[in-house]
């Protein structure tokens, strides 16, 4: 036992383990970031956990996580090795990658085509993918998931690949979706940790209790390296047909023409491009989906929204980057759906790389470090009626926006989520169009009572809100799609 056989600072507090196995008892594994903010209610916002021999370090304040992963990131910007990565054909993915040289070049190229100035070229694209999507809600709006699903890879694949998604049964989509599912629901830190711990563990089959994941790690591996390789195929085409428009893949690629044209610079492009894709939908479309949640669940912040967008836009032409300025209350929208329910609840793991002492406490080399970005999103000191939609919360008294831009949803200091300016116009577009053209409300049932909603979210390292039942309608009620078109055809 590491904490009595160890002289110096003590390590963080927190709940005692039981023997081998550490904090698994009390931890509720669908939702484990609400055991991690009960148990910093008890023992404080530094909490040291073990799972078998894994060291955990859980931090439940936004301002410990700065001090730690932003202030002394030299430290605090290595991700733990998380043994289903390989099993599930992860490889490629910069998400995982050990803090090092290859971490440092896909960094850098992913940088280079998504940081602030760069992602002002993909507004038109964002745009036209918002229209595209409020087709798509006019004519089945039941189907609005899967709308979400389709908008957020559509944009992703015309601005990585420059390939326009097919609307139904799109080959590239359907592969990505396939593995999407299987990753999101097993790349969890606690299977992890458990399979790290015990390797062997990933050769039993799946069929055995909680091994689910080894069922379905062909699947995985079959399914993401068509997605690595065949998209990458399409525009590599492309460039050499001498018909690939800019994206992603064309942009880098050329950048290294004549300088290093090394098959390892043009593997890196073609791994951050399907990086991409897992790194940015899926976070994207979920976010959405949380949106709608909201905007149903809060008429009163969606009417407030409305009656904004049609003093300033009006019913005549959809809003755009332009107005944004004047939008100021949807920027607020957008920040209290990151916060409401952050995505990744306990972000992504970091890990440390040498010992290091914070405020008495020990923190040692190789632990598993954890933003709880869920307890962050409900610290009451911060943000009072945490679990209540309250976009007023981002707003000063004269009427600009504060400087909270809820950026520990993005996660923290060297690994911070290095396609956040990307997704913050994707949100916004999206959130902007459909409010100037839809309802969104609870539906009734046969008796014409109206359905309350109880919320049930997935799990897994990101979430979104299940299913629910809600009603899309168009605000102006005699919109067609023709009439729509003409509309988009105005705005553009
Ligand atoms: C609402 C949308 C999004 C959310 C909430 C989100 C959130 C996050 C979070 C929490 C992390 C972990 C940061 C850390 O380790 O501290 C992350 C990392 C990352 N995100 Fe995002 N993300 C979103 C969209 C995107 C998009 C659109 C892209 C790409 C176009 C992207 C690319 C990445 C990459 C490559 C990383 C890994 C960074 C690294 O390890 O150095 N994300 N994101």
């Amino acid at each position: 036992n590491r904490k009595k056989k160890r002289e110096g600072p003590p390590l963080p507090p927190g709940p005692p383990p039981t023997p081998l196995v550490g904090n698994i008892v009390g931890l509720d594994p669908a939702s484990p970031w609400l055991s991690y903010a009960t148990w910093g209610k008890e023992y404080g916002p530094l909490l040291y956990t073990r799972f078998f021999s894994q060291e955990m370090i859980v931090i439940n304040s936004e301002k410990i996580a700065k001090a730690l992963m932003e202030n002394r990131s030299h430290i605090y910007s290595d991700r733990p090795v998380i043994a289903t990565t390989e099993p599930l054909g992860l490889g490629f993915n910069m998400v995982l990658f050990r803090y090092g040289a290859r971490w440092r070049q896909h960094r850098r190229i992913f940088h280079q085509a998504v940081r602030p100035d760069a992602v002002i070229a993909y507004r038109p694209l964002q745009m036209q993918k918002g229209y595209q999507l409020l087709l798509d809600l006019l004519a089945t709006p039941d189907d609005h998931v899967q709308h979400l699903v389709m908008h957020s890879g559509a944009i992703i694949m015309q601005a990585v690949y420059n390939y326009d998604t097919l609307p139904k049964d799109d080959p590239y989509m359907t592969v990505i979706e396939k593995a999407t599912k299987i990753i999101v629901d097993e790349l969890r830190p606690e299977v992890a940790a458990i399979m790290s711990a015990f390797p062997f563990l990933l050769h039993l089959p799946g069929w055995f209790p909680g091994m689910s994941i080894n069922g379905r790690t062909a699947d995985s591996m079959k399914y993401t390296k068509a997605w690595v390789e065949e998209p990458f195929k399409y525009t590599q085409k492309a460039i050499k047909d001498g018909t690939a428009g800019s994206c992603l893949v064309t942009d880098s690629m050329r950048k290294i023409e004549g300088k290093d044209d090394s098959d390892e610079s043009t593997k890196a492009i073609k791994e951050i491009a399907a990086t991409a894709f897992l790194a940015g939908a899926e976070t994207t479309q979920s976010t959405l989906r949380v949106f709608i949640l909201a905007m149903v669940l809060y008429p009163e912040v969606q009417k407030r929204a409305q009656a904004l967008i049609d003093s300033v836009v009006g019913p005549d032409r959809l809003p755009n980057f332009d107005d944004r300025e004047s939008l100021l209350y949807i920027d607020a929208i957008l920040r209290e759906t990151m916060r409401w329910n952050p995505v990744f609840p306990l972000g992504l793991p970091h890990a440390s790389t040498e010992d290091d002492i914070y405020e008495g406490y020990y923190i040692p080399k190789g632990a598993t470090i954890i933003p709880n970005a869920w307890a962050m999103a409900h610290d009451e000191t911060k943000y009072s009626n945490s679990f209540e939609f309250i976009p007023e919360r981002f707003i000063k008294p004269d009427g600009t926006l504060n400087d909270d831009q809820v950026t520990f949803a993005f996660g923290f200091g060297r690994r911070i989520c290095v396609g956040r300016y990307f997704a913050d116009a994707s949100l916004w577009s999206a959130m902007a169009l459909m409010l100037h053209t839809f309802n969104f409300g609870k539906t009734n049932d046969a008796n014409g009572k109206e359905i309350e909603i109880d919320v049930k979210w997935s799990t897994g390292v990101a979430i979104h809100p299940l299913p629910f039942p809600c009603s899309i309608t168009p605000r102006n009620p005699g919109l067609t799609e023709d009439k729509l078109r003409q509309l988009i055809h105005t705005s553009q």
